[in-house]
């Protein structure tokens, strides 16, 4: 069986990664999953500054999933090109930069620093963070996306990326895949960040989980699931040329599996890494293996985007 993945000019040995804001805010946490089993690296989606972030608790996990309202907290912007700068790309892990500038300045003065750098790294901007209390996620603003994005690719001539909140009405789909069509550099679309703004109760305490916003955080983990799937397929279906990242629930390599019969070239692992820690990788991917091998799968793409319909 051959898990490997070939895009964007990159080789993957296989299609799993960390997701933004896992296991990679420093870079002894980027190290544990570059030595991992993991085939590329993604970084905490940063700012220009560092930030601590929220107040804590501000993370939980339950027996479904996960809630956070980080309020992310980053090592900034420079942290993160040095790592960039001394990152070992020869040895065929790629590096995806995350960043998640406060304005749209902040992704243009980023972006336009990172284009002067010329690393083989590309970015993925964050247009998706629901956790910054009085700021609407941009991902839910079509008209600005557009601009957005428009001002970007001004000052970004590379391949670059986003991430993507989750979206629930086919209209959205529709007008989101518009604005994304419109950009020829944006070659992938990552789906999807943390289903915004749920609420989680202990009810021996009788409490919320998190400090922040009164306990409203970004959910993860098994709770986002079928939004995640539905939004990988439909973006697969609605942005020909382009690649879909899957990114949402993925426990074992049955998840994997569907992200990837939905469309997904590669995927993404947060909530599942979180709780695990960076053996999840070869578990995942021992599972996806031998359930390739029962079904008489050679490689991804033999059922990659084959999803039947009814
Ligand atoms: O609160 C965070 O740091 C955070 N949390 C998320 O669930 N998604 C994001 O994109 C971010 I930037």
């Amino acid at each position: 069986v051959d898990l490997s993945v070939s895009w964007l000019g990159l080789a993957m040995a296989n299609p799993l990664y960390n997701a933004s804001g896992v296991m990679c805010r420093s870079v002894a946490e980027l190290e544990q999953v570059r030595t991992s089993a993991a085939a590329a690296v993604i970084t905490k989606s940063c700012t220009p500054q560092p930030r601590t972030g929220n107040p804590e608790p501000r993370y939980c996990a339950t027996a479904l999933g996960s809630i956070n309202s980080m309020g992310l907290p980053n090592a900034g912007y420079p942290y993160y090109l040095d790592y960039a700068r001394s990152y070992p790309y020869a040895a065929g892990k790629p590096l995806f930069l995350s960043l998640s500038g406060m304005t749209l300045q902040e992704n243009l003065d980023m972006l336009s620093d990172l284009a002067a750098a010329q690393l083989p790294c590309l970015p993925e901007v964050n247009l998706s963070c629901p956790n910054l209390p009085g700021k609407p996620q941009l991902g839910y603003d079509f008209q600005a996306c557009h601009e957005a994005l428009t001002q970007m690719a001004r000052v970004y001539h590379g391949p670059f990326g986003v991430k993507l909140p989750p979206y629930f009405d086919p209209v959205h789909f529709a007008r989101m895949a518009a604005v994304l069509n419109a950009f020829p550099a944006l070659r992938f679309v990552t789906c999807i960040n943390s289903i915004g703004n749920g609420l989680v109760i202990d009810v021996d305490r009788e409490s919320v989980v998190i400090k922040p916003k009164d306990g409203l955080g970004g959910l993860g983990g098994s709770y986002v699931l079928p939004t995640a799937l539905a939004n990988v397929r439909e973006f697969y279906r609605l942005l020909p040329g382009k690649h879909v990242v899957g990114c949402g629930g993925i426990n074992s390599g049955r998840e994997a599996f569907m992200h990837i019969l939905a469309g997904a070239t590669a995927v993404q692992i947060g909530t599942c890494l979180y709780e695990e820690g960076e053996g999840a990788f070869a578990r995942i991917l021992d599972e996806l293996r031998a359930l390739m091998a029962h079904k008489g799968y050679q490689r991804l793409d033999d059922f990659r985007g084959k999803l039947k319909t009814l």
